[in-house]
């Protein structure tokens, strides 16, 4: 059997004397569509620092494809296929959407040097830009300055930047964060149309857009992992209700 492409084994981190990830594993396999759940302060964003690298593990081990990639830079993950985005916009908002894609192309190739000599204009590149809009319906809107985009465009043009990293394994953190529910649709139907091969773990608070999205849901409670299963499986286990939207639905007698 290959390997998973993305995994977590008995990950342990502490602030203090606080157990923020409390042994937790966990696997991805391409194609996976896999949210990660749990009540505010369970850990989720601790959990995605340690996949990406952006923190060390005190102990356990971060996997992509089989490779140990624990002791990696965060670049050096990104540039292997582990790729995240941000809640925080990281976006040059003085630059065009192409050209904010296109420094990303740059820099996953190390040319973000030379990213305004002439090399940057090499057809190649242009042609991983275009990709990267065309996967996300940001054609249209290619050539518009990112800081007069309406929020929920500036959010798709982040996740074109982490396709144009063509990652192997995509960490999604709070994609609509800030974004009116008007618009959050809009960004779920591009989540929806990314390369099938892809594994994808999403953090999400709101579960409608979970629940669309998922077809695995991680739940962490308290820094470790309560429960893992089927979006209806999740749904129905008490211990979760209990836990995530404290209460149950058994009726007291
Ligand atoms: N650098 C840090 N130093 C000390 N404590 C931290 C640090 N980062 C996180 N914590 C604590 O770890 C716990 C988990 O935080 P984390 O942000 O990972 O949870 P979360 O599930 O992402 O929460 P939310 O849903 O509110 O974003 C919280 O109690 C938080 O206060």
């Amino acid at each position: 059997m290959s390997a998973p492409r993305l995994q977590a084994q008995g990950l342990r981190m502490a602030f203090g004397g606080l157990k923020v990830t409390d042994d937790v594993s966990l696997s991805l396999a391409p194609g996976a569509r896999t949210a990660l759940i749990g009540p505010n302060g369970a850990g989720k964003t601790t959990l995605v620092n340690l996949l990406s690298g952006a923190l060390r593990p005190q102990s356990g081990a971060v996997f992509l494809d089989g490779v140990p990639v624990t002791r990696l830079s965060q670049d050096t993950r990104v540039r292997a296929g582990l790729v995240r985005t941000f809640q925080i916009s990281r976006l040059f908002r003085e630059m065009t959407v192409l050209d904010n894609v296109r420094t990303a192309v740059l820099h996953r190739r190390g040319l973000a040097a030379r990213v305004f000599q002439r090399g940057a204009q090499a057809q190649s590149v242009l042609d991983d830009t275009h990709a990267a809009l065309g996967a996300l319906g940001l054609e249209r809107i290619a050539r518009r300055i990112v800081g007069t985009l309406a929020l929920g465009e500036q959010r798709l043009v982040e996740i074109a930047l982490a396709l144009a990293m063509r990652p192997r394994a995509l960490l999604l953190d709070e994609p609509a964060a800030g974004v009116p529910q008007s618009e959050s649709g809009r960004i779920f139907d591009a989540i929806e149309q990314l390369p099938a091969d892809l594994a994808i773990l999403l953090i999400e608070h709101d579960m409608d857009l979970v629940f669309r999205f998922a077809r695995h849901i991680v739940v962490l409670a308290a820094g470790a992992l309560l429960v893992e299963g089927a979006p209806a499986a999740i749904a129905a286990n008490d211990q979760v209700k209990q836990i995530y939207f404290g209460r149950t639905t058994h009726a007291s007698h």
